[in-house]
């Protein structure tokens, strides 16, 4: 049976973003994910997901300057030294939040710059790894479509692929957001079985809609029986805009035998 974390980006986000811890405890989640977590201080985050009695499982590097079009600095030449500060600010609170997956984000390039980008970004992953190694920490690697992200640095599961290939550390991993890779790729059951050494994370999300797994083009069930034949045991993060209040979506779990 998979488990599950509530990705409180998106779930539970009609309240703010502490109560949303509270919130999955109260739907029966013990695991959460997030984005951002950097506008509250380490010791307010440590003692609200304490006091829940939930474990922050993973977290992103920050964004950078979203209204000028960032998403991520790891991929961006020029930009080594603010990257370095948001890796250290996310290693700081993986450390201590006892969260053991980063999502590094890549960058928005524009083709002409891809080749240099994509240089920088191994080796900006590469020193990165070594220091979360010695932190236990697991660093990930997500392909973004082009539709939802444009001129994301890196938008295909396969190409990631190569990439940790490139940077040759083994806490380095494929975050394989079904969402994304349906949009890009498809052929996800034998991708999920070409890339089983190299999967670090799931997500999941209905397609087109990235609303509950239980409508759209992607068979979840037969997604859930994939990953547990090729050994993902972890918990797969529900990253999906609920169609309504998120407890009241939560049906799906128990439609597609999950629950
Ligand atoms: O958008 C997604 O799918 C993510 O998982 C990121 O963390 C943010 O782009
Ligand atoms: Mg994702």
């Amino acid at each position: 049976m998979p488990s599950f974390s509530a990705n409180i980006a998106f779930l539970f986000a009609d309240r703010p973003f502490l109560d949303r811890i509270d919130a999955a405890k109260a739907a029966g989640f013990d695991k959460v994910e997030c984005h951002f977590p950097y506008e509250f201080p380490i010791p307010v985050l440590r003692e609200r997901l304490a006091r829940a009695g939930v474990a922050m499982t993973g977290l992103n590097t920050a964004p950078g300057d979203v209204a000028r079009g960032e998403w991520g600095l790891a991929g961006m030449p020029g930009r080594e030294a603010d990257f370095a500060v948001h890796w250290s600010d996310a290693l700081a609170y993986a450390q201590a939040l006892g969260t053991g997956k980063i999502h590094v984000m890549a960058g928005v390039v524009a083709p002409e710059a891809r080749a240099a980008a994509l240089d920088t970004y191994v080796a900006n992953i590469r020193r990165a790894a070594r220091e979360a190694a010695a932190a236990g920490v697991t660093i990930l690697l997500e392909p973004l479509n082009v539709r939802d992200k444009p001129d994301y640095l890196v938008s295909r599961s396969d190409e990631i692929a190569d990439l940790i290939a490139r940077v040759g550390e083994a806490n380095v991993k494929l975050l394989f957001d079904v969402y994304h890779v349906q949009i890009m790729e498809g052929d996800l059951i034998r991708r999920l079985e070409r890339h089983r050494d190299v999967i670090g994370h799931v997500q999941i999300a209905a397609v087109p809609s990235r609303h509950e797994p239980d409508e759209g083009e992607v068979a979840y069930r037969a997604i859930f029986d994939a990953l547990e034949a090729i050994g993902y045991h972890e918990p797969i993060g529900l990253e999906y805009r609920p169609r309504g209040r998120t407890e009241d979506g939560l049906g799906w779990m128990r439609a597609l035998g999950v629950a």
